[in-house]
């Protein structure tokens, strides 16, 4: 089994893979940061509830685009689970199939979604990653990282806009059927979700436009299923790229299956 974790900046996804899926995906919030015994409780609970046993682990992968919390993971999965952890960054690039530009101004996490892009379908590519930030990144067939975009995601724009004004409320985040809005909750909704449905309808159409191609889409993330209308331009929703990308990473860098 495999214990993958995607450390982004709301949650620490735990997965766990049994050679054919992925068997469990457990979250836990990334803010406030914890002490290692708490992040090894919490691991140790869901494992004694899914009545598995920590031995099976027989490899840790961890990519964490939020620095504070490197050290701590390490430590609290070497208590766990002696195999030494692969963690994703620059001095491990040279022995996966992809490249980038600029290996220390790219998120471990787009890395991993790259590297699962191009093992699943080694042609050109954007992913679209709905998370904290929503990001684009460009693959080309050979695995060359082209580049990437990033911009608040969803739920960072609304708070933002929140944050910001002395009478916006937060409001669910659910797309009204009108474009037009009556209140101020739709006006919020249709502002920043159909907003966003433009937005990446328009970044796709410029991204192909400018590499004179067309390029396949997959999206991930955990706000990938809010903007449905886009799922038409998707290729594909997948929710465990990210993990998909760190399993690939593992198997590469200790040339395990
Ligand atoms: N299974 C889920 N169902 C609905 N919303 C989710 C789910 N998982 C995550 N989210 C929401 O999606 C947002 C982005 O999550 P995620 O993609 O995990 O972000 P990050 O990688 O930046 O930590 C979060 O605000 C979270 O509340
Ligand atoms: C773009 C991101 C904030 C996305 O993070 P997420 O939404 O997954 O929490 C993350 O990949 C990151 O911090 N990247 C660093 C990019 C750079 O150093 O240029
Ligand atoms: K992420």
């Amino acid at each position: 089994m495999l214990l993958a974790i995607d450390t982004g900046n709301t949650n620490i996804v735990f997965g766990i893979h049994d050679g054919n899926s992925w068997i469990h995906e457990w979250r836990f919030e990334t803010f406030p940061v914890k002490n290692q015994i708490e992040y090894e409780m919490f691991l140790r609970l869901n494992f004694l509830e899914a009545n598995l046993k920590v031995q099976q682990v027989k490899g840790v992968v961890i990519s964490s685009v939020v620095p504070e919390l490197n050290d701590i993971l390490s430590q609290f999965t070497l208590g766990l689970i002696s195999e030494k952890p692969v963690f994703v960054g620059p001095k491990i690039y040279n022995q996966l199939p992809i490249s980038t530009q600029n290996p220390y101004e790219i998120g471990t996490d787009l890395i991993a979604n790259a590297m699962a892009g191009y093992t699943l379908y080694q042609q050109d590519i954007v992913i679209v990653d709905f998370g904290t930030a929503l990001t684009f990144t460009v693959v080309d067939s050979e695995g060359n990282i082209k580049g990437v975009n990033i911009a608040p995601g969803l739920k960072t724009a609304i708070k933002a806009l929140v944050g910001n004004t002395a009478q916006l409320p937060e409001v669910p985040l659910e797309l009204p059927d009108s474009v037009i809005g009556t209140n101020t909750t739709t006006a919020i909704q249709n502002g920043v979700l159909w907003g966003y449905v433009a937005m990446v309808e328009g970044m796709l159409d410029r991204i192909q436009t400018e590499l004179k191609k067309d390029i396949k889409v997959v999206a991930t993330g955990g706000l990938s299923a809010i903007l449905h209308p886009l799922h038409e331009r998707f290729d594909q929703v997948n929710r465990h790229l990210t993990l998909e990308g760190l399993r690939f990473i593992h198997k590469a860098v200790t040339k395990e299956v």
